[in-house]
């Protein structure tokens, strides 16, 4: 199976609001590459994708992709992998890119180990493999600031691929983008997504994504799941 998840997660109400917490209980199994979830604001996308990522912890649960179980509530002690140990290629809705890193040390920043910012120089050999797929060669030494939307997504990808990751989970990868290079940025994803067989679960409200990545495609609402 490629992707099974059985997750709880609750975060209370504010205490100075009398509107409800939010609560995601989801159940999920799929042997598809290509996972499309889609659904309204505040449906719980994000907060999912961060349970799998590892940025969140599930209250109680089993996450498993290709068979590899990253958490499980079952197991004493509880079995919670790191966000690291993973490996898994993330990509938040706003890139998450570091201001103060050029483009080749923000992609080189998923091969570091502990706080230490990856050194300018030398480049190792996987960054510029990924700085040359994606066309970022000209622009390593560049800062976030001075890169178009398509690029910062660019790099941002980049990131995600150097570490190999077992699956891409994409968050809303497009959404900045106009609409011609968000077409682009889709046929490289494809692409990529294709020629390296990685299993990819992305976030989308737009029906282009839907149509090219959606081999399943789940619809989230009020932190439930449903099928189309
Ligand atoms: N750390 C948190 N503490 C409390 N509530 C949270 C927290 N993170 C998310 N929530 C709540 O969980 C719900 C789901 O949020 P989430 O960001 O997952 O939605 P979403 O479907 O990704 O929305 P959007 O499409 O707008 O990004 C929202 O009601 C949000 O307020």
């Amino acid at each position: 199976m490629m992707f099974e998840l059985t997750l709880k997660k609750s975060f209370p109400a504010h205490d100075d609001s009398t509107a409800a917490g939010f609560c995601l209980d989801i159940h999920l199994t799929s042997d598809q590459h290509r996972v499309v979830l889609t659904g309204p604001s505040g449906a719980g996308k994000t907060t999912l994708i961060k349970l799998i990522a590892g940025l969140l912890s599930p209250d109680c649960g089993k996450i498993c992709l290709r068979e590899r179980v990253l958490f499980d509530s079952s197991s004493t002690p509880v079995l919670n992998l790191a966000p690291a140990a993973r490996r898994l290629g993330y990509v938040s809705q706003h890139y998450g890119l570091f201001p103060h890193l050029t483009v080749q040390q923000n992609i080189a920043f998923g091969l570091t180990t502990g706080w230490r910012n990856p050194p300018r120089h030398p480049c190792p050999p996987a960054v510029g493999h990924w700085l040359e797929a994606l066309a970022l060669t000209p622009l390593a030494q560049a800062y976030p600031n001075q890169l178009s939307g398509g690029q910062q997504q660019r790099v941002a990808l980049a990131r995600a691929l150097v570490i190999q990751p077992d699956a891409l989970l994409l968050d809303e990868p497009f959404a900045a983008l106009d609409h011609d290079l968000r077409a682009q940025a889709r046929a490289e994803l494809d692409r990529l997504q294709r020629q390296l067989a990685l299993p990819l679960l992305l976030i989308s409200h737009d029906p282009d994504d839907l149509a090219q990545f959606g081999e399943a495609v789940y619809r989230l609402q009020q932190g439930r799941l449903h099928a189309g």
